[in-house]
């Protein structure tokens, strides 16, 4: 069997997606997701131009091998464009591989360990009654975990609110959006939010929370400290993770468990922080992290140190990877949960999918395969928009982290 040819289809159905199709000669073909969001053609460029033409003619079944041949023999090593065009190359080759097998992916991951796979959802409101009303809807769905994040007090706009009421999307259309930011008024308000969530719908589901790298390390302490009578299942990203070492102030100040990762891109980038024990769940997802193929290395390492995973499942990251990331959970041994922020009918319509939600789990379902497709004619009728995250700046006009 060879690759007979390969291309990208990129489309916009509310939101831009850049999905890798690989076709053999016997006519099985494979897709996978090479979505980054705000940077989606630089990933298309690096796919066509780069990888596709050294993979005509290569045996698709030879997934280690091509993944290796790729990540070194581009001799630059990791990235963001660099993991997401060879996780999308990994993600279509497992799909094959399954596909051939005539097995689901799990099946060959080492089957299941769970019967479904935990998610969260988002609960946004813009003030804490809105919050409160939209957690009490994640759990009249089902959900055993919620993620909450509310507008700040004195600020316009804080991350993760969202626009409408189940599809939160931070990208806009045209050029960056400059929201403002405050950590003092921030770390005045979240324990304010935390204690009416827990007073309002009670202890017995999972809250998370994002703080999408806003903190210093000593903040972040004070935040996890303060967060601590609520039993958070997460504090997210509480600092920028170049800067690791951080990662132990935080620890010695505060018992709140720590997610980090959804950046990351290589296993190299999450060793320290597994190796040390100063996280307690690993965010790496498919798409971001160079493909199954390196994400089961990275959970494998966790795994030694009692990391789990929860890896990051945000609207830009297509149904294609939703679904490869749901054959992983279903049966990596040190499963933690998985972030579930739903698509858009449009974007669900254009990838037909074999994963299904109920009562706070999701099931991949048992297609041959990752179980996603892709509607090419639909996709063709959405052009691809150009479009970005926003940018923070402090009240006083200095760039922080968005
Ligand atoms: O935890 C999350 O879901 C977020 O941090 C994401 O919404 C993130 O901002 C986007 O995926 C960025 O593309
Ligand atoms: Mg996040």
């Amino acid at each position: 069997m060879k690759i007979e040819k390969a291309y990208c289809i990129v489309t916009c159905p509310g939101r831009n997606f850049v999905t890798l199709k690989i076709v053999t000669d016997e006519g099985v073909y494979g897709i996978g997701d090479a979505t980054l969001n705000g940077r989606e053609l630089a990933v298309s460029a690096y796919l066509e131009e780069h990888v596709i033409p050294c993979l005509i003619g290569r045996d698709p079944q030879q997934i280690e091998d091509i993944w290796q041949y790729l990540a070194k023999g581009a001799y630059w090593r990791r990235g963001p464009v660099t993991m997401s065009a060879i996780a999308a190359v990994d993600m279509a080759l497992w799909d094959i591989k399954a596909k051939i097998a005539g097995l689901p992916l799990y099946q060959l991951l080492g089957g299941k360990s769970r019967s479904g796979v935990m998610v969260y959802g988002h609960a946004n409101g813009r003030d804490i009654p809105e919050t409160l009303d939209a957690v009490g809807h994640y759990l009249e769905l089902g959900y055993k975990a919620v993620r909450a994040q509310a507008g700040v007090p004195g600020l316009d706009t804080a991350y993760g609110i969202a626009r409408g009421k189940l599809f939160y999307e931070p990208a806009t259309k045209g050029l960056p959006e400059e929201q403002i930011w405050s950590t003092e008024k921030y770390l005045n308000f979240a324990p304010k939010l935390f204690e009416a969530v827990r007073v309002a719908h009670g202890p017995d589901f999972h809250l998370l929370h994002d703080v999408h790298h806003r903190l210093t390390p000593i903040e972040a302490a004070r935040l996890g400290k303060s967060l601590e009578p609520y039993h958070l299942f997460w504090m997210e990203d509480p600092t920028p993770a170049e800067n690791q070492e951080a990662l132990k102030l935080i620890r010695q100040h505060t018992v709140t468990p720590i997610a980090i990762g959804e950046i990351f891109n290589s296993i190299h980038d999450c060793r320290e922080l597994i190796q040390n024990q100063l996280i307690d769940y690993i965010r790496t997802t498919v798409v971001r992290a160079g493909g199954i193929t390196q994400l089961r290395k990275i959970a494998a390492l966790a795994e030694l140190y009692q990391v789990r995973t929860g890896s990051h499942g945000a609207t830009d990251l297509s149904p294609v990877c939703m679904g490869s990331a749901l054959h992983f959970d279903l049966w990596v041994p040190n499963f933690g949960i998985q972030e579930y922020m739903r698509h858009t009918p449009e974007t669900d319509e254009v990838f037909p999918h074999a994963y299904t939600f109920a009562d706070g789990y999701l099931y991949p379902g048992d297609v041959p395969g990752h179980g996603v497709d892709i509607d090419e004619k639909l996709a063709a009728k959405y052009p691809y928009e150009r479009a970005y995250l926003p940018v923070a700046r402090l009240q006083d006009g200095t760039m922080w982290s968005w």
